[in-house]
């Protein structure tokens, strides 16, 4: 069957347990929402085909626990990883300090050319709020990274912020995309393929350019 895309890429989420990872990854894949929290257990991915500026791209999106016990079974994924989002949630202010020791862990784990971006998740809850929106822009700043506060329940900013991670991958690798496709298509195991043929049909027809 001929592909459905020109390239793919593979993103990774990560931050503390219970920032909204999974519902995020859900409201952008399936355009659905579930308020319950089953933690992630290791990981878990889905996929989605975008467009940006005519190039069908495909992201293979990792969602991984945030508990600290998986942790030693995620960073495995870090070097996989092409783009990074980090996720704090606006209504905790630990999961905003941790960042850095997310940061940290990938600078000694990811690629050195991986793209990242700062999200802070669950927007929605202003009035719980203990992260001010200027605190992120700071932290974003520190760190060269662009910043987007999102909520997966209301919507806004999802797909926004998941096409621009995308856009960052897409422009840093725009000279060797074809080299890079190749090695990504080798690399893929037996679950993903699986998992690939599963949701051919549905991303048929859930092309996303927001
Ligand atoms: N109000 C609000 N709640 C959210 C939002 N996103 C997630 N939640 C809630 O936050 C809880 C945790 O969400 P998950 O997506 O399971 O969190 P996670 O980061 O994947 O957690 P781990 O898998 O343990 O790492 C759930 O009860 C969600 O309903 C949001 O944007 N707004």
């Amino acid at each position: 069957m001929a592909k459905q895309y020109d390239v793919l890429f593979r993103l990774l989420l990560l931050g503390d347990s219970g920032v909204g990872k999974t519902c995020m990854l859900r409201r952008f894949t399936e355009g659905e929402f579930d308020p319950s929290h089953i933690s992630t257990i290791g990981v878990d991915f889905k996929m989605k085909t975008i467009e940006i500026d005519g190039t069908k791209v495909r992201v293979q999106i990792w969602d991984t626990a945030g508990q600290e016990r998986y942790q030693t079974i995620t960073k495995q994924y870090y070097r996989r990883a092409q783009g990074i989002v980090f996720v704090y949630d606006i209504t905790s202010e630990p999961s905003f300090q941790h960042i850095v020791k997310w940061a940290s862990d990938v600078d000694e784990f990811a690629p050195d050319d991986v793209q990242t971006i700062l999200v802070g998740n669950k927007a929605d809850e202003e009035t719980r709020r203990q992260v001010t929106k200027a605190q992120g822009y700071r932290l974003a700043e520190n760190y060269g990274m662009e910043f987007f506060e999102t909520s997966a329940s209301t919507s806004s900013n999802i797909c926004e912020s998941f096409v621009r991670v995308t856009e960052l991958v897409l422009q840093a690798h725009s000279r060797d995309v074809d080299n890079l496709l190749g090695s990504l298509d080798s690399y893929l195991d037996k679950v993903v393929l699986e998992k690939e043929k599963e949701s051919q049909d549905k991303d048929a027809q859930r092309t996303c350019a927001c």
